[in-house]
């Protein structure tokens, strides 16, 4: 894994950008994997005030609440929409859809999208259980995409964007490990102490479903975009 330092969230940002702009010019990168959370704000800032057209790529995002629809302030493809979409538009965007009736043919739909859609670089935060997506602790390493319950700690951590927790969903759809694994790049971004112990579960652990972000270890090409606080329990510095 290529380790890169940062000192705050801009510079994060920018580093990501640099990185997605050399994908796109130098290696014709069209297929964008998205990411929701607080993490990549700072990326997605620096996409809307670039001077980049995107609308000859795709965004497939990662994820999606159960029960939410677009037009939820709260839901996955608003957060994309505000953050992104509706400065930057792509030629198109997908986001896996809350309101799904039949779960499984919303996976074989996402399933498809992805298989269509092969993802070039694949922007990743990851939560303080070493998730990625919503791919909890336990999730095997060959998953595709998933309806799936969010464990407390989750729940926990993102009761932040919510008046209050009973409003959080308790499930969402996820795109699989096995799935992510495919994109030709990883960049994953993390900020903050809280996310120390999982940095050190994906770089320097044990590989495991423990830490479901450890199977990025088997990946060739990831970028860990990261503060000195994230870093923090690495023993190689
Ligand atoms: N499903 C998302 C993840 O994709 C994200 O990485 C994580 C971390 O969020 P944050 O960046 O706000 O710490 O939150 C959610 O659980």
């Amino acid at each position: 894994m290529n380790i890169i330092l940062v000192n705050d969230q801009v510079s994060g940002g920018q580093k990501a950008f640099d990185l997605i702009r050399q994908g796109i010019e130098e290696n014709r990168a069209k297929v964008l994997g998205l990411a929701t959370g607080s993490t990549p704000i700072t990326l997605y800032q620096e996409m809307v005030k670039s001077d980049m057209d995107f609308s000859d790529l795709t965004a497939v995002n990662l994820d999606e609440y159960v029960g939410l629809s677009g037009t939820d302030i709260q839901s996955y493809r608003y957060f994309m929409n505000e953050n992104l979409f509706n400065d930057k538009p792509f030629k198109a965007s997908y986001v896996p859809d809350g309101t799904a009736t039949d779960a499984e043919a919303e996976c074989v739909r996402y399933d498809k999208i992805i298989e269509d859609n092969p993802i070039d670089i694949q922007i990743l935060g990851i939560g303080t259980n070493g998730h990625i997506g919503f791919n909890e602790p336990g999730t095997p390493f060959d998953s595709l995409t998933r309806r799936v319950d969010l464990v407390e700690s989750t729940i926990e951590s993102n009761k932040r964007f919510f008046d209050k927790k009973e409003d959080v969903p308790t499930e969402a759809y996820s795109m699989g490990i096995g799935s992510i694994m495919k994109a030709k790049q990883i960049i994953l971004i993390a900020y903050g102490e809280a996310k120390a112990d999982a940095i050190y579960g994906m770089i320097e652990g044990e590989q495991s479903t423990a830490c479901p972000a450890s199977a990025l270890q088997n990946h060739p090409n990831v970028y860990v975009i990261a503060d000195a606080e994230a870093l923090s329990k690495l023993t190689v510095k």
